[in-house]
């Protein structure tokens, strides 16, 4: 049998939360939006809204890192009906990796076809400078190195299969829409394209780690999304990420900079509305480019 930690998000779990939501409003929402640290700012351009606090919603994980309001926000951004997290769950926080996914399961159960994840991340590429967005184009999963992989334990068909292909797991159709969107509104000279590589925190990385990342292929380091993209594709919703780059690592022994939680909430705030701008043009957009939601 498999372990007790391994089932945190079996079907039938996921199902009476779905149904629970979907019991209590009129939104069917086809995007679901995942807002990182200090950007949940994306959730309030949402219209008509309908919110739930997580520790009304049954079977839902509690937030309890500052800069995640812990709210579901349901309504219409330009439009299209969404579901958005102001707040997600880290391994850090003490949940199963299975129990920090859950929602992309439950998203998946209210019907949402596409994914839009956002994080708060560590700029490991020399060239990228504070406030720099970054399109995620692919991830390295550090805890998935040592076996910690949210589809561990029984694979449940019905949610996918057993060994989900992540070569495609950045749509990239998506990717190119954001980098025109990104154009358009003349954000090129911060735009970039990257890898996310995700550690399970809390503590920041060491300058040896940093250094490391970097020559293994990361442009970035964080401790979320990953995980919920590997079960986002697991249960065939397309996804499309962000990170902004709200602090360089630390990668020189001579440097007096050092990674704190104040900087990240701080760079959010100042890019936060450019953010919001891109993710909301590229909703409005994503039928002109046949990729409808
Ligand atoms: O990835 P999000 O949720 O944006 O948060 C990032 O910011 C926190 C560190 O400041 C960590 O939780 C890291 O993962
Ligand atoms: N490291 C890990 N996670 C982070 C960082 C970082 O430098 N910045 C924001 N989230």
């Amino acid at each position: 049998m498999f372990p007790e930690s391994t089932t945190g998000s079996c079907y039938e779990e996921c199902k009476s939360t779905a149904e629970w939501l979907l019991a209590q409003m009129e939104v069917r929402p086809l995007l679901g939006i995942v807002c990182g640290s200090g950007l949940g700012g994306l959730a309030e351009m949402l219209k008509d809204q309908v919110v739930f606090r997580y520790e009304d919603i049954p079977n839902f994980p509690q937030s309890t890192v500052r800069g995640h309001a812990g709210r579901l926000v349901f309504g219409t951004l330009k439009g299209k009906p969404c579901v958005c997290m102001q707040g997600r769950f880290h391994l850090y926080e003490g949940y199963p990796v299975q129990k920090t996914t859950l929602p992309m399961r439950i998203f998946k159960l209210l019907g949402v076809e596409m994914v839009i994840l956002t994080n708060a991340a560590g700029g490991l590429n020399e060239d990228y400078k504070v406030g720099d967005i970054m399109i995620i184009k692919d991830h390295i999963n550090m805890p998935g190195f040592a076996g910690v992989n949210p589809l561990a334990g029984q694979n449940d068909e019905r949610f996918g299969v057993r060994f989900p292909c992540m070569s495609d797991a950045y749509d990239r159709d998506l990717r190119q829409l954001a980098q025109d969107v990104g154009e358009e509104l003349g954000y090129k000279d911060f735009l970039r394209e990257g890898v996310y590589c995700v550690l399970g925190g809390p503590s920041f990385e060491t300058i040896a780690e940093c250094r490391m990342l970097y020559r293994l292929g990361a442009d970035a380091v964080g401790m979320s999304t990953v995980h919920e993209v590997i079960v986002a594709r697991h249960c065939g919703m397309r996804v499309f990420a962000l990170s902004l780059i709200t602090n360089k690592a630390v990668m020189d022994y001579n440097s007096e900079e050092k990674a704190n939680h104040e900087e990240v909430l701080q760079t959010g705030k100042q890019r936060a509305e450019q953010l919001e701008e891109l993710v909301s043009t590229m909703v409005a957009r994503i039928e002109h480019n046949n990729n409808s939601v």
